[in-house]
């Protein structure tokens, strides 16, 4: 286990922003912290940088308490908050150069790695301009970069696309996604769903300091939606479908639409769908589970949540 909590709890006076969290990140996962404003997503975070001390509970990260052994930690494990700070008159070598000695890597090797995560970054041709005319898709490129010139195992980013438009959060979530393959555990933070959903192997929803749900973004979706499966059909002739797809003891439900059928069942029965359809002699055109979005489970959470207060 990479990341692991067990209880760990943070007040602040009366406030409690984190309440006996038990959370567990395999290494190589890429798992997204959820959850409305205040809900303690950024404590979490600091908590297990060692960055803020736990009022009760334990974390571990990497097998290491970030209170006690806070320098072997930052040796392993990357952070980009929400807003990096560079030297704006600075060029964006010069920016790493600096945190490349701050970290003591020796010069033939920092220069090495430099090269390799402003490439990789896509920063090679601007490394020599002064990061003040970036912009705030170029300066989160580079505080990735930073990150990475230590090679961490584990990396953690706090609501990383705030801020940039569609296409540069695409690319910067791209980013996020190819550090997996190099098996690095990347935990982040995000109120942005549909991008959440796109990159995250898991995630877990927070609300009050405590974690709410939790699973993979499917199992999450069956949960809140009561366990049904979607499945969208096209083909022709329509006739007399609707009847023999009702008779299937899964289906729980038909709908027509305007090019085909929806319908709603206890599992995933595409097979027998694809074969009743056949059966009735019609040709089928498409056959989809339909996935239900990230953004309509937290809908359907808190509209719960609401109705049961
Ligand atoms: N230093 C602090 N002193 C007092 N209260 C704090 C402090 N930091 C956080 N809190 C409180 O703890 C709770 C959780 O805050 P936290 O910043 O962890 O939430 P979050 O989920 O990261 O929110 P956001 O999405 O707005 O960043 C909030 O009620 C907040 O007001």
């Amino acid at each position: 286990m990479v990341i692991e909590t067990q209880g760990l709890t943070k007040r602040y006076g009366r406030v409690v922003a984190v309440e006996g969290l038990e959370l567990r990140i395999e290494a190589g996962e890429v798992y997204g912290l959820l959850g409305p404003n205040g809900s303690g997503k950024t404590t979490t975070i600091l908590m297990l940088l060692g960055l803020t001390e736990p009022s009760a509970g334990q974390v571990r990260v990497l097998g290491l308490d970030p209170v006690r052994e806070p320098l072997s930690l930052k040796r392993q494990v990357g952070y980009l908050p929400d807003s990096v700070g560079f030297y704006g008159e600075m060029t964006a070598w010069e920016n790493l150069s600096y945190i490349a000695r701050l970290n003591g890597l020796p010069p033939a090797l920092a220069k090495a790695r430099m090269e390799r995560v402003l490439e990789r970054m896509g920063l090679a041709e601007v490394a020599h301009r002064p990061v003040g005319a970036f912009s705030r898709g170029m300066r989160q490129r580079l505080g990735l970069a930073e990150v990475l010139l230590k090679e961490p195992k584990v990396v953690i980013l706090d609501e990383p696309t705030l801020g940039l438009d569609p296409e540069a959060a695409q690319e910067f979530l791209k980013m996020i996604q190819s550090l997996k393959s190099e098996g690095i555990t990347v935990l982040l933070s995000s109120h942005l769903l549909h991008q959440v959903q796109a990159i995250c192997d898991r995630v877990g929803l927070f609300h009050k300091g405590r974690l709410v749900l939790e699973g993979r973004v499917e199992e999450l979706a069956q949960r809140v939606l009561g366990g049904a499966y979607r499945i969208r059909l096209e083909a022709t002739p329509l006739q007399g479908l609707a009847e023999r797809l009702q008779a299937l003891p899964e289906v729980s439900r038909v709908q027509a639409e305007a090019q085909g059928l929806r319908l709603e069942a206890t599992q995933d029965i595409r097979p027998q769908v694809a074969r009743a359809v056949l059966e009735a002699g019609a040709a089928l055109q498409s056959l989809v589970l339909e996935q239900p979005s990230l953004d309509e489970v937290y809908a359907r959470y808190f509209q719960e949540v609401r109705h049961a207060a």
